[in-house]
């Protein structure tokens, strides 16, 4: 959190490493300090006569979500937390979680926790672009941890248990392992948040066609437009996700080139294609239920580079279409800077907007915009486990 590194990442670089069962139980605690970091202060708040040094405000933080949202028995909680302190302040960490163990779960109540658990200038951006009650709703979702949705081969079967979205997705409950279920070796799916599905789904791509996907790893939209039969050129800059694009289009025995480049300067060496799809880098303020670090590593600042870049690749999309070529942009944004905003500059680019229509989006109706965008929300499909929140939309060029 201190030093705004992804959770995942700090995970990986811990000294010696981390067992299987430690480093899913480690990321479980830290998954809840991030989600809920404000109510947990808020509840620590009466039991702090002064501001404890930060690794002490994390211990405490980290032992109040085992008690409070994790049910770890308190030995373990109060034990586990001590043992991380500098000996002075081992009083104090257990004198404090004993009491928040007192209080028990009771303490979370009555407390703002969807106010208390957003970054503030989160809470405004959303407020102002998707309205007071959509705030609530989304800062909600964010307590709650994502499913596990798959996107099927075409001809496999559905690994079973899973429960069928109407787009689709095949959905498991939270903490599924996907690499224990059936056909994963196989080929027969791949992980794919059931709102991350849709972007390649209404660029429609068919056998014969020509299709570049821009900004492509880890691939799970290459891999679905390589399943529709398209020819698949996948540009991505970074060539470390270019070779996890390439291992999991070899797992799921499909073909797409790849080419290793920076999509802003790449010109297919003259080629035009039927159809672009441009997932671009983005802030990824729509996958917190996901990935909770996501508000402690983003900040308003960050937005404004973002934005210009993806306008960059947008223009870039565009030059790469063949006269009455298809192109849908999405990013998994709740900004609207990084979604909203870019139907301007697709507008200034001479593009023609392509109107998703409600029966493209089965069960979705609700998400698409007047202006014929796609914007996903997590607390959409709330009651069956929510969705990624992207922008989506689909433009023409001229002539054709
Ligand atoms: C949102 S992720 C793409 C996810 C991917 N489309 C999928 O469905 O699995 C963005 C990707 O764009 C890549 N990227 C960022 N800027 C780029 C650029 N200018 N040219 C090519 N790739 C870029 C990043 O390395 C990252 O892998």
């Amino acid at each position: 959190m201190d030093r705004r590194r992804p959770l995942e990442e700090a995970l990986d670089a811990l000294p010696g490493g981390l067992a299987a069962r430690d480093r899913s139980a480690a990321h479980r605690i830290a998954a809840a300090v991030l989600r809920r970091a404000g109510s947990l202060d808020a509840v620590l708040e009466p039991y702090l006569r002064r501001e404890p040094p930060e690794a002490v405000r994390h211990a405490l933080r980290m032992g109040a979500a085992e008690l409070l949202l994790l049910g770890t028995p308190p030995h373990a909680a109060v034990g586990g937390a001590v043992a991380v302190v500098p000996r002075p302040f081992a009083g104090l960490v257990n004198a404090v979680l004993r009491r928040v163990a007192g209080a028990g779960p009771a303490a979370l109540e009555g407390l703002d926790a969807e106010r208390l658990d957003t970054p503030p200038w989160l809470w405004s951006s959303w407020h102002a672009a998707h309205g007071p009650a959509a705030v609530r709703a989304i800062a909600a979702a964010h307590r709650t941890e994502a499913p596990l949705d798959l996107t099927l081969a075409p001809g496999a079967s559905r690994p079973e248990g899973g429960e069928v979205l109407p787009t689709g997705t095949v959905r498991f409950p939270a903490g599924t392992r996907v690499t224990e279920l059936p056909g994963f070796a196989e080929g027969a799916f791949w992980v794919q948040d059931a709102a991350a599905a849709l972007p390649a789904r209404l660029l429609g791509a068919r056998g014969g066609e020509s299709v570049a996907d821009l900004c492509a790893a880890p691939g799970g939209k290459t891999a679905q437009l390589a399943a529709a039969g398209a020819r698949v050129v996948a540009v991505e800059r970074d060539p470390k996700r270019a070779a996890r694009l390439r291992e999991n289009l070899s797992r799921l025995r499909l073909s797409a080139e790849v080419a290793e480049a920076d999509a802003t300067a790449w010109d297919a060496g003259g080629e035009r294609f039927d159809a672009v799809l441009l997932d671009a880098p983005c802030t990824a303020t729509g996958t917190i239920r996901r990935h909770p670090d996501v508000p402690f590593l983003k900040q308003a600042r960050d937005v404004p580079p973002l934005a210009a870049a993806q306008a960059a690749l947008l223009a870039a999309a565009a030059r790469l279409l063949r006269p009455g070529g298809r192109l849908v942009f999405a990013t998994c944004s709740l900004q609207a800077e990084e979604g909203e905003a870019h139907l301007g500059t697709a507008a200034a680019l001479g593009l023609l907007p392509d109107p998703v229509r409600p029966e493209e989006a089965p069960g979705l109706e609700a998400a698409v915009t007047p202006a014929g965008s796609l914007r996903t929300r997590p607390d959409l499909w709330a009651e069956r486990g929510g969705m990624d929140g992207f922008f989506v939309a689909r433009f023409r060029a001229p002539g054709g």
